[in-house]
């Protein structure tokens, strides 16, 4: 399969594109070349398909449901009771509705961490997305679930060749207050042993960090230092609450921070997200939405937005958190953050993509076209999303969408009732 791309803007000048394959071949003005699929770039801008670096798909089910609570009160009173009676058909729908909402607003790879781990892929490998998907692990410091933990991993891990090389299997331990030091250990043997990364969620509020020093006698970042945990394997979603002391060991062991801007806000766990001293330090920073009751949309323009007027407004500088620092969060460093060679429109890189429509008022006038991304537009202006060299979206349709729509909403109002 190829595709040609033609007159689209890219990085301000209007240019030809060149897809074979998964691959992006050749960029240049005037191609010559035969493709199965010419798309006019005509009116559109070309960006790299953008990374959410921390969800939980099937969330979607929950969305507008547990609205206006702080986290703890929401996982055990709301999230926690719902999820225990997920059946595998549910996750499904619900990973393929965020597939689809993720599609929509150009998204192309997401790291997620849910239960039914198989329900979620079986969706990803339908849509067309790529993803890096965490089997879920919690032992609630009890021994004989920390076993069923592992050997669960063990399986998943083995299991994940069956599907294709869009689906990269990761560790997925939910946080140091369901997961005990004993099992994080075994995680951090695991990942090592069989090269994979580990997505856990980290210094996320105020109270988890008091916890932390009750029950640890340490901070989270120091707590997991101690357990010999921080490894460039490491993906911490939150990292809210660190100190410029573990800004730098996070930096000297390579660990990966995911910024939430929407689920931090919504939740009101907090807004002081250190972007620039991670940044400065070296640390790897993406950008996520986390899962669809916190957040509640999937949308990466919009937590764009969020996490640069939120980083402007809580330091009182506008020049802090700029539009070009968020889109490379969005696309290169989420990409880089798991080794993946996307998140830029460079030749050899992988056709992750996406068409902007530019036709549209917050493009007009487009002096400044990251800017307008960033701080205009949102979501709905994505026009055509490519991922792996397939087209998944074209005009604004993705095949299915209806039924994906109706079945979900089915079996959300099941789950949890009409809200
Ligand atoms: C291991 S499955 C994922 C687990 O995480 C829960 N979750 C969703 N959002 C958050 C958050 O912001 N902090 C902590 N845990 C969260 C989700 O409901 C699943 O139970
Ligand atoms: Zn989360």
């Amino acid at each position: 399969m190829s595709i040609l791309i033609k007159g689209v803007l890219l990085n301000d000048a209007v240019t030809d594109v060149y897809i074979e394959k998964k691959e992006i071949k050749q960029i240049g003005t005037d191609l010559q070349v035969q493709a199965d699929q010419v798309i006019d770039g005509k009116r559109k801008a070309l960006i790299p398909g953008m990374v959410n670096a921390h969800t939980h798909a099937a969330m979607t089910l929950f969305r507008g449901f547990g609205d206006d609570m702080p986290l703890m009160p929401w996982l055990e009173q709301k999230i926690w009771p719902n999820e225990a009676k997920l059946t595998r058909e549910d996750v499904y729908w619900g990973a393929k509705l965020a597939c689809l909402e993720m599609i929509k607003s150009g998204t192309t790879t997401f790291f997620d961490m849910y239960h039914k781990f198989e329900a979620t892929a079986d969706a990803v490998e339908e849509m067309g997305l790529r993803t890096l998907l965490s089997g879920a692990c919690f032992d609630h410091f009890k021994p004989e679930l920390a076993e069923r933990s592992k050997r669960e991993n063990e399986r998943l891990i083995a299991e994940t060749d069956k599907y294709s090389e869009r689906i990269q299997y990761s560790v997925g331990p939910h946080a140091i207050y369901t997961v005990s030091g004993e099992l994080l250990q075994w995680i951090h043997g695991f990942a090592a042993e069989h090269s994979v990364p580990i997505h856990l969620h980290l210094a996320e509020t105020e109270g988890e960090v008091q916890d932390s020093v009750k029950q640890f006698g340490l901070t989270p970042v120091r707590y997991l230092h101690k357990l010999g945990l921080l490894s460039p394997r490491l993906i911490i979603a939150h990292g809210l609450y660190i100190d410029d002391d573990e800004i730098s060991m996070l930096a000297d062991h390579g660990v990966k921070v995911v910024h939430n801007p929407a689920s931090n806000m919504k939740l009101a766990s907090g807004i002081q997200f250190k972007f620039s001293e991670m940044r400065k330090a070296g640390v790897t920073v993406a950008l996520g939405t986390d899962g669809c009751s916190s957040s509640n949309n999937l949308d990466m323009i919009e937590a764009m937005k969020l996490a640069s007027l939120l980083g402007k407004a809580w330091r009182k500088d506008p020049e802090a958190v700029p539009a070009g620092e968020i889109f490379q969060a969005a696309t290169e460093a989420g990409a880089s953050a798991i080794g993946l060679k996307a998140g830029r429109i460079a030749e050899g890189y992988l056709a992750d993509l996406c068409l902007v429509d530019l036709h549209i008022p917050a493009f007009t006038p487009n002096h400044n076209f990251i800017s307008n991304l960033v701080y205009a537009a949102n979501g709905s202006c994505v026009d055509t999303v490519i991922c792996n060299g397939k087209i998944l979206m074209q005009d604004k349709k993705v095949p299915g969408e209806d039924e994906i729509m109706e079945q979900t909403a089915r079996l959300a109002y099941k789950l949890v009732g009409k809200a």
